[in-house]
């Protein structure tokens, strides 16, 4: 897939829906009683995964495409599956069910493709081995494959090193089956959608600051679900519409979260022009309309507490740097190294493949920002974020850009380079 300089982006989008809700759509409304009807859902490679290891472990999914309905089993419905589940490149599949599945009455196998054989499950397994697990690392290497044998689980007040929604909700999900109260005490709070849609299926979970509790829940209750726009994609086109000269964008009922919003107050902070129209909430998510013109961006730093509300938009923000002016520090992001590659890593490559002038730190980088960029080749390393960085980047460069393993985008964004190329014409 080739890019090259773009004339003004302009239009309306209807950003695909967010990855992390339509996950969790399929899991609680698999394990719910009745039907959970799940609107807006996200096509994408990793969602269609966890639709594959609820089928397999019995539960009816009916993907109509815009609309998939779940017909629940129930808390405790799940079947053994017949074979290894497959979990593809999703670490938050991986992570989600292995906490529901430390709870059943059967054993099981997950595994996934050579990315995901690599991402640290030590961070799961040690929680839920404390709450009395049996959940091995089958190569001894704390990664996938993992052979999980269902046990009674006990509530446990576990504070956790990151700041990781998944490893939060592998913890929570166990505690709905566990003795006694189950409590996930982070340094910074991750997104909180696993709570959100729990309560909204009828869970007790509660939240103060950054811990989130849990008591064992007798039912959830299929309900309706509206999923949002994913930020995480719509990133993408914020970032595209504000460094193309002339670009106007409005991209339809995103999912603004606070949990999921700080790549909004970092662009505010580089001086974008982005409105909030339209705002509203859906199945307890808050959404907006998102409306960016394309502007002069000035360097800023990212570290601290907002770091879990953009951990995904990094590539792209760093992308953004090298076109604004000053310097940009991103720092406390060594999470980045543990992603579908190592972002931290694979960027300051490919960033500096461009003509870029960027240094990797120990937990992030530093880019000084200004120079232009020239269009090179780029490994995506078949990670989605960073093919699609480098399209919106190839869109500002002098010369071609040409990114490898393009199609690695249907993990998040299947239609992603159909948008792009629509709004340029
Ligand atoms: O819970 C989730 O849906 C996710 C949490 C984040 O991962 P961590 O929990 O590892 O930070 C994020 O990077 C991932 O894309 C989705
Ligand atoms: C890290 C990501 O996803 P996951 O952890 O689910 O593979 C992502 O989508 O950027």
């Amino acid at each position: 897939m080739k890019f090259t300089k773009a004339s003004p982006l302009r239009g309306e989008l209807s950003i695909p829906g967010d990855k992390s809700i339509s996950h969790r759509s399929i899991m609680f409304g698999s394990l719910a009683k009745g039907t959970t009807e799940i609107t807006n859902f996200l096509q994408g490679a990793d969602c269609l995964s966890t639709i594959a290891c609820f089928h397999k472990m019995g539960i009816d999914i009916e993907n109509n495409k815009d609309s998939v309905i779940v017909h629940g089993n129930g808390l405790f419905g799940l079947k053994k599956p017949e074979t290894i589940l497959d979990c593809g490149n999703s670490g938050t599949t991986t992570r989600l069910i292995s906490g529901l599945l430390s709870a059943q009455n059967f054993d099981v196998t997950l595994t996934g493709d050579d990315s995901i054989k690599k991402r640290p499950m030590k961070r799961i397994m040690d929680p839920l081995s404390h709450m009395g697990a049996d959940i091995r690392s089958l190569e001894g290497n704390g990664c996938a494959p993992l052979a999980i044998t269902g046990k009674k689980l006990y509530g446990i007040h576990y504070t956790s090193r990151v700041a990781s929604a998944q490893v939060k909700s592998a913890i929570l999900l166990a505690g709905l089956y566990a003795e006694g109260e189950t409590k996930v005490t982070e340094p910074y709070v991750s997104r909180n959608h696993s709570e959100i849609m729990l309560k909204h299926f009828g869970a007790d979970v509660t939240t103060e600051g950054t811990t989130a509790s849990i008591r064992p829940a007798r039912e959830l209750y299929g309900s309706r679900i509206i999923v949002p726009g994913d930020i995480s994609s719509a990133a993408f086109f914020i970032a595209a519409g504000l460094l193309v000269p002339g670009s106007e964008i409005l991209m339809k009922h995103v999912g603004i979260n606070p949990t999921r919003d700080g790549i909004l107050s970092v662009c505010r902070d580089m001086g974008a022009d982005i409105t909030l129209l339209n705002k509203n909430t859906d199945s307890g998510e808050p959404t907006a309309d998102i409306l960016v013109k394309s502007s002069c961006l000035r360097g800023t730093e990212i570290g601290g507490a907002i770091i879990p509300t953009l951990i995904d938009e990094l590539p792209i923000i760093a992308a953004m740097a090298c076109f604004a002016e000053g310097e940009t520090i991103i720092k406390d992001a060594g999470e980045l190294k543990v992603k579908e590659s190592n972002r931290i890593e694979v960027m300051v490559q490919n960033l500096s493949a461009m003509g870029a002038d960027v240094t990797e730190t120990e937990d992030g980088m530093i880019i000084r920002g200004g120079k232009p960029l020239h269009g090179a080749v780029i490994d995506s390393r078949l990670d989605h974020r960073i093919a699609m960085t480098f399209a919106v980047a190839g869109l500002c460069a002098d010369g071609e850009t040409e990114i490898k393993g393009a199609e690695c985008v249907n993990i998040s964004y299947p239609g992603f380079y159909q948008d792009l190329e629509r709004l340029g014409k």
